[in-house]
């Protein structure tokens, strides 16, 4: 009788066997489809902490009651960025488990109304753009357009649209290719860099005003810095239902071009978002442009962050904040940029 648990049969039978595969290629996707996800996911306050407790994301308002009322919120709400992560995760089963990079995201946008512990959500993701890799044949471009709801009473939560690189049927491989491109050497930084007094407005638009009449950029760097490790890199995305074997399957991505596990690339934003909000006084989060994802990051790597203060204008949801457009960039140990991408957020006024 054969002995199935044999090494050698084992080894034969392993060979033989078809592998039941997970995910889609991108020749699966085509321009206007609807996709439905499937795994739900409750946004609980656990899940909400412990990312935020995680990625330095520490704003007391997301954590204690009485600072979320002196916010203008009912309870300690969901953040922004657990919100936008736990979204992209639900959709990774349909979308891109079958390996290939997050290049990028835009057009991120919340609704108004804050998001509480206890909501349940549905996601849903329209293919809008299919694209040929004319770099790496072995890979198509996709982008979606995904929006998460309140599965009770359908109000949208958020939306945004994502591009990942998708495997191509033949040849199948685990993920894309080299590392980052070669960087242009057109390197005209102003000679004046002006840093902000404080976190509040008028600290930033104080700081525009100066950096103008000497011809700079409101631009600095945070201090803080978030070596990547388990939790960071296998436990987050795992938490948002994220099945994307990059961050989880150290036996694959052995032979990937990063030769290990990479972090989820929404905790290498929120990582760097929670560095920079750590010195401002954030009201409310309103939404991200042109989020790219430059070169991946492994365990042992640490995050840090440095900001551009773009715009700061008089205007926002409530008389307590104005509304300032940041770059932020997310880069390494070794200085290199790993994310960059535009953000707009209404930051509280001195006077209120
Ligand atoms: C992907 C790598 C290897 C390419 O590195 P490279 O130097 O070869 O790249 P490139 O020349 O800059 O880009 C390659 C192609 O992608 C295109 N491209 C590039 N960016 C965009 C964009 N935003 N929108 C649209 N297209 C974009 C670009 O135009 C080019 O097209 P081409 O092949 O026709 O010349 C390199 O950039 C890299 O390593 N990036 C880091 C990726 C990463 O670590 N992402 C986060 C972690 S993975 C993740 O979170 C997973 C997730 C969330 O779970 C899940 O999707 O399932």
């Amino acid at each position: 009788m054969t002995d199935w648990t044999d090494p050698d049969t084992f080894a034969q039978a392993l060979e033989h066997a078809e592998t039941r595969e997970k995910g889609n290629c991108f020749e699966d996707f085509e321009e206007r489809d609807v996709i439905e996800h499937d795994p739900g996911l409750t946004l609980t306050k656990w899940g909400n902490e412990v990312w935020m407790g995680q990625t330095l994301n520490h704003d007391p308002a997301y954590w204690r009651p009485d600072a979320a009322a002196d916010r203008g919120f009912e309870e300690p709400p969901i953040h922004p960025d657990y919100l936008t992560a736990a979204t992209l995760g639900i959709t990774v089963e349909d979308l891109s488990e079958k390996g290939g990079y997050f290049l990028g995201r835009t057009d991120v946008r919340f609704a108004q109304d804050a998001v509480y512990p206890g909501t349940d959500m549905s996601v849903e993701s329209e293919v809008v753009n299919t694209a040929t890799s004319s770099s790496r044949p072995q890979y198509g471009i996709v982008s979606w357009r995904t929006r998460a709801k309140d599965l009770e009473t359908d109000d949208l939560l958020m939306s945004y649209e994502r591009t990942n690189m998708i495997p191509r049927r033949e040849p199948l491989e685990t993920d894309g290719g080299a590392t980052a491109t070669e960087e242009d050497d057109d390197n005209d930084l102003p000679e004046t860099f002006v840093t902000p007094e404080g976190g509040y407005f008028e600290d930033f638009a104080d700081a525009l005003e100066i950096a103008d009449e000497e011809n700079g950029a409101v631009a600095y760097r945070h201090e803080r810095g978030r070596t990547q490790d388990d939790v960071t890199v296998a436990q987050l995305p795992l938490a948002t239902l994220n099945t994307a074997k990059q961050h989880h399957n150290v036996d694959v991505m052995a032979d990937s071009p990063s030769g290990d596990i990479v972090t989820y690339g929404d905790v290498t934003r929120s990582t760097a978002l929670g560095h920079a909000r750590s010195d401002e006084r954030t009201w409310r989060e309103v939404g991200f442009d042109d989020e790219s994802f430059h070169t991946f990051v492994t365990p042992g790597d640490t995050v840090y962050a440095f900001t551009r203060v773009l715009e700061a204008t008089d205007d926002a949801s409530s008389d307590e904040a104005g509304t300032v457009r940041f770059q932020h960039i997310a880069f390494n140990q070794d200085d290199t940029p790993v994310y960059s991408g535009t953000r707009i957020a209404e930051i509280r006024k001195r006077s209120n």
